[in-house]
């Protein structure tokens, strides 16, 4: 059982302010995410609530107890790096052994047998139990390291990126495994990531670190469906959101959209017609994922919009097609087989139905149609 706090806190590495004063609270048995770019604070945030870092100021509690004071190996913590720092002299089996052999931990020789062929046998590398660290791969090498951290049952679990070095499919299903794992462990996990499909499919709750400041806690379903801002709403998703300016024009006593130099205006969902009337500013960002954005060889009809290729790039089982719009750049997704030469003619339809809004001078979110609905996951 743990429950975790930061309030308040800042941490600085002499003229670079790594946190920010952060405040963050992760429940008891929650699996929360901390994602973010390279840089951003992540490891800093783990490092702080393990104790091998201390704040310049705030408070770290577990448990509702100031630990900043108590040394790391008292916290019951449990922390496992993405650079896997193994005991390079001794086996498998002993570096998985070693934290319950530690004094603190200290236990009988039988039942650690027992706990780290269970931990070896779900990481797959019961195989491998006398070989030394020198002798594996990089995966295998992760794969002890997070074994290492899973046999001392602690309160808490760090994990700083432990999949980065392990191919796409066991990734996968390490990451159901840990899942899986946390669930039954009623352990309290922070893990640091910043592939955003990990972040979505792990996170109980996901933190969007930034510069050392939090720019959004919420679930999978808010993080993604209403974005707290277009730093959120890039970071999330591929490819990255199109955002774009746009204008807000009265239409006979309507508000509807006029974008992508058409000359023609475009409906707006009834929902989000109010909220944008009450923002009160004639230009507003306009997001569109490309998963919400269809094209045509020809004109279908009045909401297709003409554009010209400029590039159409695989991303594995389908591409990225990017489209000039009047010098805005487009990007949505095609299937691998489109037939679609550079600087030819194509069209696009925006579904306006997903369109998100943001302040087009402070970058906040301000409206989505069928918010309430798409993060309860009923749409
Ligand atoms: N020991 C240190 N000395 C000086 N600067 C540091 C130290 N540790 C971290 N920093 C700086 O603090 C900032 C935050 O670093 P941190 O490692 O927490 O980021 P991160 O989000 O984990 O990044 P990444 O995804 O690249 O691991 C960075 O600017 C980093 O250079």
């Amino acid at each position: 059982m743990a429950h975790i706090e930061l309030d308040n806190i800042t941490k600085k590495f002499n003229k670079v302010t790594a946190l920010n004063n952060i405040s963050l609270e992760v429940k008891d048995k929650e699996f929360f995410v901390l994602f973010g770019p390279a840089g951003a604070g992540k490891t800093t945030i783990l490092k702080t609530i393990a104790g091998i870092e201390f704040p310049n100021e705030g408070l770290v509690k577990i448990d509702k107890e100031i630990v900043n004071l108590i040394e790391p190996a008292k916290r019951n913590v449990s922390m496992v790096f993405e650079n896997y720092a193994l005991y390079p002299h001794i086996s498998v089996y002993d570096n998985i052994a070693s934290p319950m052999r530690s004094p603190l931990y200290k236990k009988d020789e039988e039942f650690i047998k027992k706990e780290v062929y269970r931990v070896a046998s779900m990481m797959k590398i019961d195989h491998l139990m006398d070989r030394l660290p020198s002798q594996l791969s990089n995966g295998q090498r992760q794969r002890v390291a997070l074994g290492r951290c899973l046999v001392r049952e602690p309160n808490v679990f760090l994990m700083d990126e432990p999949l980065a070095h392990l191919d796409a499919k066991l990734r996968h299903f390490m990451r159901a495994e840990l899942k899986e794992m946390q669930s039954s462990f009623n352990t309290t996990t922070i893990y640091v990531t910043h592939d955003y499909l990990e972040a979505l499919s792990l996170g109980d709750r996901i933190g969007i670190i930034n510069n050392g400041a939090i720019e959004q806690v919420g679930t999978a379903d808010e993080v993604y469906y209403t974005p707290a801002n277009e730093f959120v709403a890039r970071l999330i998703g591929e490819p990255e959101i199109n955002i774009f300016n746009v204008d807000l024009v009265n239409d006979n006593g309507k508000l509807k959209v006029n974008m992508l130099g058409q000359d023609r205006l475009f409906q707006l969902e009834d929902e989000v017609i109010g909220t944008l009337a009450k923002h009160d500013k004639e230009i507003v960002d306009l997001g569109i994922r490309g998963t919400n954005i269809s094209y045509s060889l020809g004109k279908e009809d009045d909401d297709y919009i003409k554009g010209i290729v400029y590039s159409l790039e695989p991303i594995g089982n389908k591409s990225v097609l990017i489209v000039n719009v009047n010098d805005e750049l487009i990007r949505l997704i095609a299937p691998n087989n489109l037939q679609a030469k550079l600087d030819s003619e194509i069209y696009i339809k925006i579904d306006m139905k997903n369109a998100l809004f943001f302040d087009s001078e402070d970058k906040t979110f301000i409206i989505r149609n069928n918010q309430e609905r798409l993060i309860k996951g009923m749409a």
